[in-house]
């Protein structure tokens, strides 16, 4: 691994090389890891800090790693420009160094030390140990400062000490801890600088009241001392952001919120309701109305901007060239590629006749896991990051709200089709009590704009078709039935 390290460099020397042949073995296996398909061709190293010392017992490594790997054929990674050469991502990782590695931690284990000064130590990946996971929420409850990571809280709320952990089993980008119940600490995996919508959006949320989105209690931040230039967002945001600006070269590493207790979330509803034969019109409504209150309450938190005829064209060529994109990186699209064009061309004509639009901040990839229902019935909306392959400035853009509409459209058909028997009239239903209760809550019926609805579904699909082909081949039929549908439907309006 080179050291083109800038900060906090306190970990014994000789240690992250001794790192780098088990991390090509082990990171591209993490279902967290950007860069699939791609090999890791090296490692350098943006940042390490030692949080506990190695002892016989225990030794704990914060680090933030570049992968080295040739870019992606399709302009999919989202990685700025290494200022070292390497195209890459960057990650963060908790490092774990024992002696011996306990039964209940082996399927943490990353790898052992052939060399360097740990040599014949085991490596593992720290936070499901309960000693990693409780420091980094005593650094968060005391808003403790450890080498170049800063650990910040709401003032307003208390972290009760002594609260257990246990790592969440939930599939996610990312890798969360749990703490008695009472809160989730998500861990950021790839880590891009700048002003991150996770923890931007429900900060605004909060302040606006809404019950929607479990406000963020702590942060946990580092300084992007590796020089790579935050990625400034064209409309920015006016509310206080707790300590970095735009412009400012910080990393989010984590935020803390509450926990939502025995909360099921609206995929594994949506499942278990299929499977019974049960409709979900009347969830369905009750998500289209959360979804409207969170788009009102963004709207009154953010700038938001009219689009008219040379922003809609802007817009419409980013959802042509991410179509090139991706039928250069999965080719089964190819002959689908005319008929989906239509639907963006169709919306670029309302533009040119004079049509226009109201972009606001949005979720950015919304879905029906990113929904979590409270066994009292009440929904919130999780997971503001967005869609994590687009560059950050693009995804703190304003946006038409019809973009998380259309990602929920699209995910009552993903359920369906995960149903034993397809079942489109269940995703149909939803569709529109979905609809329904947006215009409820939002004043507007997403489906009174049927152009430019189609077009972000559209896109949406197609961002799937790309998703599933990197990360879950096995799932590539239930986009593709989708942008097979879109793309005739696109053809004869
Ligand atoms: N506030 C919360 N309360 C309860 N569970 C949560 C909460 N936030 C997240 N989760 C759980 O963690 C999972 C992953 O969270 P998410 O923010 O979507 O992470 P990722 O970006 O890694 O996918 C969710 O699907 C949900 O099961
Ligand atoms: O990890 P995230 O939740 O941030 O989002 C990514 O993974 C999702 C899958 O886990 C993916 O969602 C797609 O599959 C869902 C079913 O598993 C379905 O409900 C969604 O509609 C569909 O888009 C999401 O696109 C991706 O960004």
């Amino acid at each position: 691994m080179s050291e083109a390290v800038t900060h906090s460099v306190t970990t014994p020397p000789g240690l992250l090389a001794s790192l780098d042949p088990l991390l090509r073995e082990w990171l591209p296996r993490q279902r967290w890891f950007a860069g699939k398909g791609r090999p890791v061709t090296g490692f350098s190293l943006v940042s390490a800090t030692e949080l506990l010392p190695p002892t016989a017992k225990l030794g704990l490594y914060h680090l933030l790693v570049r992968a080295h790997q040739p870019p992606a054929a399709a302009p999919q990674t989202a990685a700025p420009p290494d200022p070292h050469g390497h195209p890459g991502d960057t990650y963060q990782l908790l490092i774990g160094v024992r002696e011996a590695l306990p039964p209940r931690l082996a399927p943490a284990l990353i790898g052992h030390l052939t060399e360097g000064p740990l040599a014949g130590r085991t490596v593992y990946e720290a936070l499901y140990d309960t000693r990693p996971a409780e420091l980094l929420l005593e650094a968060l409850r005391t808003q403790d400062r450890i080498g170049g990571l800063r650990f910040e809280k709401d003032p307003d709320r208390d972290i009760r000490p002594g609260l257990v952990p246990r790592v969440s089993t939930a599939e996610q980008s990312n890798s969360s801890v749990v703490y008695g119940d009472t809160f989730i600490l998500k861990l950021l995996r790839r880590v891009v600088p700048g002003v991150n919508p996770d923890l931007e959006l429900p900060l605004a949320l909060a302040r606006q009241g809404c019950a929607r989105v479990p406000a963020p209690v702590a942060w946990m931040l580092a300084d992007a001392a590796d020089g790579v230039p935050a990625q400034a967002a064209p409309a920015e945001s006016e509310e206080p952001y707790p300590t970095a600006y735009p412009g400012e070269t910080t990393y989010v590493l984590g935020v803390l919120q509450p926990f939502v207790q025995g909360a099921t979330d609206g995929w594994e509803l949506a499942l278990r309701e299929l499977a019974k034969g049960e409709d979900f019109q009347a969830e369905a409504r009750a998500l289209g109305r959360a979804t409207a209150e969170v788009h009102t309450a963004l709207a009154r938190a953010l700038p938001t901007v009219t689009l008219g005829h040379l922003q809609m064209r802007a817009l419409v060529d980013g959802m042509i060239e991410r179509l090139e994109a991706a039928a250069q990186a999965v080719p089964t699209l190819h002959p689908y590629v005319p008929g989906l064009l239509s639907a963006f061309e169709a919306l670029g004509q309302l533009a040119e006749e004079g049509h226009t639009w109201t972009a606001q901040r949005v979720h950015g990839d919304l879905h029906l896991g990113q929904c979590l229902r409270s066994p009292s019935g009440e929904w919130s909306l999780i997971d503001f990051e967005g869609e994590p392959a687009r560059p950050l400035a693009e995804r703190r853009m304003p946006q038409p709200a019809l973009r998380d509409v259309a990602g929920m459209l699209r995910s009552f058909d993903y359920a369906a089709h995960s149903a034993g028997t397809p079942a489109p009239q269940w995703a149909e239903a939803c569709r529109a009590a979905y609809c329904s209760g947006y215009a409820e809550v939002g004043g507007r019926d997403p489906r009174h704009d049927p152009v430019l609805l189609r077009a972000c579904e559209t896109d949406k699909a197609i961002y799937e078709v790309v998703y599933e082909a990197r990360h879950r081949p096995d799932w590539l039929p239930v986009p593709l039935a989708a942008v097979r549908r879109l793309a005739l439907s696109s053809r004869s309006t």
